[in-house]
């Protein structure tokens, strides 16, 4: 796929999921918490980044709330000050205080001891315009994702990278790019999809070799991590 189809395939799916309305939304928005809070990924988890939805993404506020209960640390991104399209990760809670940056997205002041390092996130939950079976995602077009998380590329398995989307946006196959950072998981309104560990290899591999392991139970699961670890 050349880049003028990947900006057709880009604007295609931003457009639907901008068309959903706002019922639509709110319902989705409901089954994607009730899916993310029986995942072992995020049961397991502490330290967690998400974002403030935009442009129709699925929107994960309603799970930060609950994730927020749960005593869970949230974060959101910041673009960069200095380095060119990077993130960094501020914490998101009831003091954090708002300002719009550069794509009229809200994100919290950088505050001193209020970061924490792209590493040192349990998991990632990363807005997305496409996703395909094979855990590719097609982002707004900025790299900032892949470049904050380019380390991962070289074999480590934290955080988990966990994409969030309608089901709408799920696509037959993208193309991978050498800087693309693959996602290890995809959450949607419906479903909970989970790849392979491929990221975890130190040479990228194909798309081909990312074998999709496909939709899972995450209820038995949840209740598998949930015993393994009172066991222990
Ligand atoms: N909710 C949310 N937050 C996020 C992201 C995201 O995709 N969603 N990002 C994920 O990387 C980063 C910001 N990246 C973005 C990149 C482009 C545009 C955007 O709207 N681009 C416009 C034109 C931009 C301009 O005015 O210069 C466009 O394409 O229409 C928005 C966010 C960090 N925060
Ligand atoms: N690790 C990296 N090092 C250098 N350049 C990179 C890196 N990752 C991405 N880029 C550059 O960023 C540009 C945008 O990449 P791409 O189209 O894959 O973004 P995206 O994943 O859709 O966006 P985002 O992650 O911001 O949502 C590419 O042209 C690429 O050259």
């Amino acid at each position: 796929m050349d880049q003028a189809s990947r900006r057709e395939l880009r604007k295609s799916l931003r457009k639907s999921r901008r068309s959903l309305t706002l019922l639509q939304q709110k319902q989705a928005s409901r089954a994607l918490t009730r899916q993310l809070l029986k995942h072992p990924q995020v049961i397991r988890s502490r330290h967690i980044a998400l974002y403030l939805a935009n442009d129709g993404e699925i929107d994960p506020a309603i799970f930060a709330a609950e994730a927020r209960r749960h005593g869970k640390v949230c974060y959101l991104p910041v673009l960069h000050p200095v380095l060119h399209n990077r993130l960094w990760f501020v914490r998101y809670d009831s003091e954090a205080e708002l300002l719009l940056n550069q794509f009229g997205i809200p994100e919290p002041a950088i505050k001193r001891g209020r970061r924490r390092s792209a590493r040192a996130l349990d998991l990632v939950l990363l807005p997305l315009v496409g996703f395909d079976a094979a855990g590719g995602r097609l982002g707004m077009g900025g790299g900032f994702y892949d470049r904050t998380f380019a380390f991962k590329r070289a074999g480590t398995y934290s955080p988990f990278l966990m994409g969030l989307a309608h089901e709408c946006q799920k696509v037959e196959s993208l193309p991978i790019a050498s800087w693309d950072v693959p996602l290890d998981g995809v959450v949607t309104d419906r479903y909970s999809y989970r790849f392979n560990r491929a990221s975890a290899s130190s040479t990228p591999k194909p798309a081909v070799d990312r074998l999709f392991i496909g939709r899972y139970r995450t209820q038995s699961s949840a209740r598998r991590f949930r015993s393994s670890r009172s066991n222990g």
